[in-house]
């Protein structure tokens, strides 16, 4: 299966600083200067040229990375303007601040003061990081309103923002704005970097919600701690006893981002390419892939399974077959020729098809109806069988609790937000709640819950995609950059993606994951102008470039 990038909660990536801090081999201010050493390495590669520069700094460790940004491209060349605040943060930024004060002055953080002088050609936020509790508030909030354009008579719109670890006030455990509520008015305190630098890994919030678009480009730094994550954790004898909060974990599929260390962000080996071509000699006969049964529905419903069918084959399944209502067998006449067809107009006739073994994949719901999926999802779901779960049969799940009840973890329900709603009202409720408070709940949250709920893998779908199993795995897959895929049909496709996946014999988070790879993929070699019908279309090439 594909590996991608692990991503952490700021709980995760403190404990990996402290448990590097006392295993001995670093202390607090080497990271410290290797984080702000980034930062100035990243603004020096975008803007070689030395120009003006203002960082902001916060009262923590952000702001501790902030004067060492400032003492860097001063050392640079820059011509370096610091504001501050009055406080006394904890040792590493005081000596932080202590070296960049042997240097220059330290002016108030405050707008007044931020627009007093010349403009400067870049802005440096390191105002809050991963510390973040509460919304900003004062003249911090003001500042911040400020830096994203939004502060009315005094407000302009800095276009070369870059954003230590985060752009301040964004929850890095959700990607939302603390204080900002989630939907119409999120624009509130959005502010937009136009490059982020994170340190060792992406954190939750840099992939979900507003987080990328505030984030703007994101490069993630190693600052030399992924030994705490590969290797035990030694702690020295006088040191505190230090846990590293490891699993279960969560992976980004496809790192929408820069980083510093190629070897720990893997996309595919060459025999997982194989296998996904179908170039491993471990299976040559057509039933070696698997056989997906895709049900459909009755008379003039037939092209969402039409499209998860096609799908399905093109994804490499054995073979495929579509089963609708026998009113509607006529209409499935027409290509792909490969397609088989058997009429199921109940239950029963499900469950004679269902004695074939060989049929080791079932995707329900696209046009299928919702009185029809509740009838054949009583009889599908003890089978046991790898099954995929979208539209209609997910409104026949959250209408029917002993369907409910008989989910199992060779389900995948791929709900979009909407019919999340329906499935876990309670759940989608607190997702709805403006976040006053870090860590705030966040999607991945939402899909974690729902995932041990009802014992499946859910894929909550979006342009920020969350997977999660009930064992706790989970992945986010965010494709913010394809806007047209957002299109009719485009769902049928996923789930058909999905379901020959199954079939071919990867697990339920793999297939779902996987599935939602190949997905974007496809739309994004397709391009603007796309329609549903291309998606499967553009499989194939996508298996040719997966080497
Ligand atoms: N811990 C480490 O070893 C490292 C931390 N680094 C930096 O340290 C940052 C985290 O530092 P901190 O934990 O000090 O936290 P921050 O610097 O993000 O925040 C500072 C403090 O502000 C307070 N605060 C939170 N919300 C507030 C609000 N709305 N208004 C006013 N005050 C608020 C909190 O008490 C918090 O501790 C990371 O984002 C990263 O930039 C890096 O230097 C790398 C190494
Ligand atoms: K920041």
């Amino acid at each position: 299966m594909l590996t991608g990038t692990e991503v952490l909660t700021t709980t995760q990536m403190r404990a990996i600083e402290s448990a590097a801090m006392a295993s001995g081999k670093v202390t607090g201010l080497d990271l410290m200067e290797r984080a702000g050493s980034a930062v100035a390495g990243q603004i020096r590669l975008c803007w070689p040229k030395p120009g003006r520069v203002t960082v902001l700094c916060g009262p923590g460790n952000n702001g501790g990375d902030g004067y060492v940004v400032a003492r860097l491209l001063h050392r640079a060349g820059w011509r370096v303007r610091v504001l501050g605040m009055d406080n006394t943060p904890g040792p590493d930024a005081a000596e932080m601040k202590r070296r960049w004060g042997k240097i220059g002055g330290i002016g108030v953080l405050t707008v007044q003061e931020l627009r007093s002088g010349a403009k400067s050609d870049v802005y440096v936020d390191a105002i809050f990081g991963t510390g973040l509790t509460r919304p900003p508030e004062g003249d911090v909030e003001r500042i911040i309103r400020h830096l994203g354009g939004y502060g009315g008579d005094i407000g302009y719109y800095l276009p070369r923002l870059v954003a230590v670890d985060c752009p301040s006030g964004l929850c890095l455990d959700s990607g939302v704005m603390l204080g900002s509520r989630r939907g119409q008015d999120s624009t509130w305190y959005k502010l937009r970097a136009s490059l982020t630098v994170a340190f060792d890994s992406p954190k939750i919030g840099h992939l979900l919600e507003q987080g990328p678009e505030c984030c703007g480009t994101l490069a993630i730094a190693d600052i030399g701690l992924h030994q705490q994550r590969v290797s035990e954790v030694r702690i020295r004898k006088d040191g505190p006893p230090v846990t590293v909060v490891r699993r279960p974990y969560v992976e980004a599929i496809w790192p929408p981002f820069s980083v510093s260390d190629s070897r720990r962000y893997s996309d595919t080996t060459e025999r997982q390419a194989a296998w996904l071509q179908k170039r491993d000699a471990s299976g040559s006969h057509k039933y070696s892939h698997g056989h997906a049964l895709v049900v459909s529905g009755g008379p003039a419903k037939g092209g969402a399974a039409r499209l998860s069918a096609r799908a399905a084959l093109r994804i490499g399944a054995g073979l495929v077959t579509i089963a609708p209502h026998a009113d509607a067998l006529a209409e499935h006449a027409g290509q792909p020729d490969a397609l088989m067809r058997r009429a199921i107009d109940d239950a029963d006739a499900l469950r004679d098809l269902l004695t074939d073994a060989r049929i080791n994949a079932i995707c329900i719901g696209p046009g299928c109806g919702v009185d029809r999926a509740t009838a054949l999802l009583a009889e599908a779901l003890p089978a046991r069988r790898p099954i995929v779960l979208d539209a209609d049969a997910l409104t026949a799940l959250s209408r029917n609790p002993d369907l409910m009840a008989a989910l199992h973890d060779n389900c995948v329900l791929t709900p979009h937000m909407g019919e999340f709603a329906r499935l876990f009202p309670d759940l989608a409720e607190r997702l709805d709640a403006t976040p006053l408070q870090g860590p705030a709940y966040s999607k991945l949250d939402a899909a974690r819950g729902a995932a041990v709920r009802c014992g499946a893998v859910v894929l909550l779908k979006g342009p920020d995609t969350v997977i999660a199993a009930p064992d706790g795995r989970a992945r986010i897959h965010s494709a913010l950059d394809l806007p047209w895929l957002a299109t009719a049909g485009a769902g049928d496709v996923l789930a058909g993606i999905i379901t020959g996946l199954l079939a071919r014999g990867l697990p339920p988070l793999d297939a779902a994951g996987l599935g939602a790879l190949i997905h974007a993929k496809a739309a994004r070699a397709f391009g603007p102008g796309l329609i549903a019908d291309d998606l499967p279309e553009m499989i194939p090439q996508i298996l040719r470039e997966t080497a």
